[in-house]
């Protein structure tokens, strides 16, 4: 058994549901009928053991599937072990000879007892139960200290919003102080897409994933519901996984890849371009800017449309383009152009010649909204790379769902994954899907789902700077592909601000980037 979260070093494969699904079939028939579903329990028994060591008493939730067997099994294991348990079952009876209906007949054989309705807590059931006879309470029962949460009522099986005593089993177990271990998944998320199926999901404080790591845990609202997360592959090899989940041992891999030499030029280290920065977003691309500067860049031009000619204060090592090159398509080729940042529609005349020329083209903010209002510089971008030219565009859910003609943000977040693959597949390059668990996908790769991160990055110009790094790693490894320069990219930016307290201004995190890189 691993623990995940918050750093989790290494790469993790991910398993979606059907990969999962299929992967449990196959070890089911290589062992002797119900001892997968026996080590998961005793997997589950011992991370309870370990998370509340003085631990005795525990709140067992069991629901109707499977996911209720592993909660009955850890229950068996900790009765036997001399917790006090408050064990209830959800559902109607599990199918014979199912998984479920074993861990149930094992459970009572073991003299558990199982009780229907709803948990008992400060002696009284949850207000807004639909219990019909309250017969979870024990009458007139002292409330029973309760040192830990199981939750066993759904996993990978969740389909539907909860409902009924199970909705009402969640509301109490995440109002109660005491921890909760979420099985699998908390009960009612979902394990592709990290949404909630409805307005009831449990918010863990610890959740064990078991055989697989799946999708939906870290990315959308997963990483808020999981808490910290846990992994058992229950001794199964693993098939080959839908995704991945990239740790820091990526960004250790790139430093190794491309050392920057002790006789570095800076004519080897690359160009990049920033257009953007329209009057008053000047901040914007000078973010960019300053990031690809310190991500290494050997030398940083700012394309301002309206460039009064004014130096920016404390970056000096900036340079302005001169307009005369404005004219001239070919400026753009041999550059790393980051276009978007705070340009407004001043960058408009100049876009489509930058889609026509740059061999490396990372489109942010603007950019996108500009290329997803026209047809005809949404072509131009769709064919890139049938040019040989790479492109990596950095959409929020918001500017991804505008360029593919979808209505708001819900529907790029109702299925992240899907929707960043849809987004590279349309435009033919790397997508940079922003959110909680950022999506890197692209043609022909298994997407990623990003590792580092945390709230602190939601401040203003943190966009920009994660596009001007991309650059500025791009200009120095001009080899390199846009996906591996993205997720890259994504992981530094996330690491930098990972123990971060606090908001962290855009500024601040480009000198926590530059830093990481020395540490
Ligand atoms: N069979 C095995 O050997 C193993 C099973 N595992 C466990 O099995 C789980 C999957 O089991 P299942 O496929 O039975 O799925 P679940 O246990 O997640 O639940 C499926 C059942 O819940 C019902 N359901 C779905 N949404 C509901 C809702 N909102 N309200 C009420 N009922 C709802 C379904 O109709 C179905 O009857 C995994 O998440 C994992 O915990 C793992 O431990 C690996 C080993
Ligand atoms: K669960």
């Amino acid at each position: 058994m691993r623990a995940l979260l918050p750093h989790t070093q290494a790469t993790w494969p991910l398993h979606d549901i059907a990969a999962s699904r299929e992967l449990e079939k196959a070890a089911l028939q290589q062992r002797p009928a119900h001892q997968l579903i026996e080590q998961a329990g005793a997997a589950v028994a011992r991370l309870a053991m370990a998370l509340v060591p003085h631990g005795r008493s525990a709140v067992v939730l069991a629901g109707p599937g499977n996911n209720g067997g592993d909660a009955l099994i850890a229950a068996r294991w900790l009765a036997a072990r001399g917790w006090r348990l408050q064990v209830y079952r959800f559902g109607p009876e599990p199918a014979a000879g199912s998984d479920a209906a074993h861990a149930l007949r094992a459970a009572v054989d073991a003299g558990l007892e199982i009780r229907r309705g709803l948990p008992t807590v400060d002696g009284h059931p949850s207000p807004g139960s639909s219990a019909a006879s309250g017969s979870g309470l024990i009458a007139g029962a002292p409330p029973a200290p309760i040192d830990l949460w199981i939750d066993g009522l759904l996993g990978l099986g969740a389909h539907r919003a909860p409902e009924g005593d199970i909705a009402a089993a969640i509301r109490l177990a995440n109002r109660h102080p005491a921890p909760t271990l979420a099985i699998d998944l908390p009960s009612g998320l979902h394990a592709d897409t990290g949404q909630t199926c409805g307005a009831d999901t449990i918010r863990a404080d610890h959740t064990l994933s078991l055989l697989t790591l799946k999708p939906g845990l870290v990315t959308g609202e997963g990483r808020a519901y999981a808490g910290r997360l846990w992994f058992d592959d229950l001794g199964v090899t693993p098939s080959p996984a839908t995704a991945h989940w990239v740790g820091l041992d990526a960004l250790t891999e790139w430093h190794q890849q491309h050392p920057r030499g002790a006789t570095s030029h800076k004519g080897r280290q690359g160009d990049v371009v920033v257009l953007g920065g329209a009057p008053g977003m000047r901040g914007a691309a000078w973010l960019a800017a300053t990031a690809a500067l310190t991500a290494g860049a050997g030398r940083v031009y700012a394309a301002l449309p309206d460039d009064d000619g004014q130096p920016w204060p404390a970056r000096p090592e900036l340079m302005h383009w001169p307009a005369q090159r404005w004219r001239q398509p070919q400026a753009w080729r041999d550059a790393v152009v980051v276009c978007g940042c705070g340009g407004d529609t001043g960058i408009l005349p100049w876009l489509d010649a930058v889609l026509h020329e740059a061999r490396h083209l990372v489109v942010d903010a603007d950019g996108l909204n500009l290329v997803a209002d026209d047809e005809a510089l949404r072509k131009r971008l769709a064919a890139r790379r049938s040019h040989g030219l790479q492109t990596m565009l950095t959409p929020h859910p918001l500017e991804a769902a505008r360029l593919l003609g979808l209505a708001g943000a819900a529907a790029i977040q109702s299925d992240r994954l899907a929707a960043a693959k849809a987004l590279a597949e349309r435009f033919d390059c790397t997508v940079v899907l922003k959110g909680s668990g950022t999506v890197i996908a692209s043609p022909g790769h298994l997407p990623d789902i990003n590792s580092s991160g945390s709230p602190a990055l939601a401040t203003a110009g943190t966009g920009d700077v994660l596009a001007g790094w991309a650059g500025g790693l791009w200009a120095q490894a001009p080899d390199a592909e846009a996906h591996t320069v993205a997720r890259t990219a994504v992981l530094w930016h996330g690491a930098a601000a990972q123990d971060h307290a606090g908001p962290l201004r855009a500024a601040d995190l480009i000198e926590a980037m530059g830093a990481l890189r020395r540490a």
